[in-house]
């Protein structure tokens, strides 16, 4: 088995990403592994990880809709009525599972941060933050939002940075008006500490935003 850190494996995936996505793709693949890499090393987390979990976040995004189902079905993995409804979402999932097949030496910390990279999940590493954020900050990525997030790099502790992520991905996504996956809000109150406003003690008029 190839050793999954090693130089040789990176070009040699290098080159099969190439032939599986368009060139645009692929510079922004390259682009997060990049951007992975560097976030790593400031955050203090496995920077070949990063590296090589960025590399190959989009394994999957060369399929069309019907494309990606099939692939889904082809690995046998079970999709909820929801997600067969939002194929968009869906690389990541099946790029994981199809590469943990291939490269049995990926290491889970690999694998979970590729399959994370879309939706993002409770619990997230360091490692599947630092793909998600690379994956919104790669160089490739324009707009205003994105500059004022690469200025937080470093200056933001990684979760906060995560966090601020991801809201720019729910209001694109809102923006868009695209549908929304139905654990987008679990997995964001997972990551919030519990709330004054909820906590504070009950309010003397029972129906608090006053009364008709
Ligand atoms: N919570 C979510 N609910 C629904 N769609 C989402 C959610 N998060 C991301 N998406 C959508 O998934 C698609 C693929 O995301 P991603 O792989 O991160 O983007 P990209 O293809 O730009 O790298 C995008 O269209 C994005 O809007």
């Amino acid at each position: 088995m190839a050793d999954w850190r090693s130089e040789e494996f990176y070009e040699a995936r290098r080159a099969e990403l190439e032939d599986r996505v368009g060139p645009h793709r692929f510079k922004h693949s390259l682009g997060v592994s990049e951007t992975a890499a560097s976030l790593a090393r400031i955050y203090g987390a496995d920077e070949t990880a990063a590296r090589v979990a960025g590399l190959l976040h989009d394994w999957d995004k060369g399929y069309d809709d019907p494309g990606i189902l099939a692939r889904a079905d082809e690995l046998g993995m079970e999709l909820t009525d929801e997600l067969v409804a939002m194929p968009r979402v869906l690389h990541g999932l099946t790029a994981a599972e199809a590469l943990g097949r291939e490269f049995p030496e990926l290491p889970p910390e690999v694998l979970a941060a590729i399959e994370r990279h879309t939706l993002g999940d409770v619990d997230m590493s360091d490692s599947d933050m630092i793909v998600y954020i690379a994956d919104a900050l790669e160089p490739g990525r324009k707009g205003k939002t994105v500059e004022k997030l690469r200025k937080q790099v470093g200056k933001s502790n990684l979760r906060e940075l995560f966090l601020d992520v991801y809201a720019y991905w729910v209001l694109l996504i809102m923006e868009r008006r695209h549908p929304m996956y139905s654990r987008t809000t679990e997995i964001w109150n997972s990551y919030m500490p519990e709330q004054e406003v909820f906590l504070s003690e009950a309010n003397p008029d029972p129906i608090p935003w006053g009364r008709p």
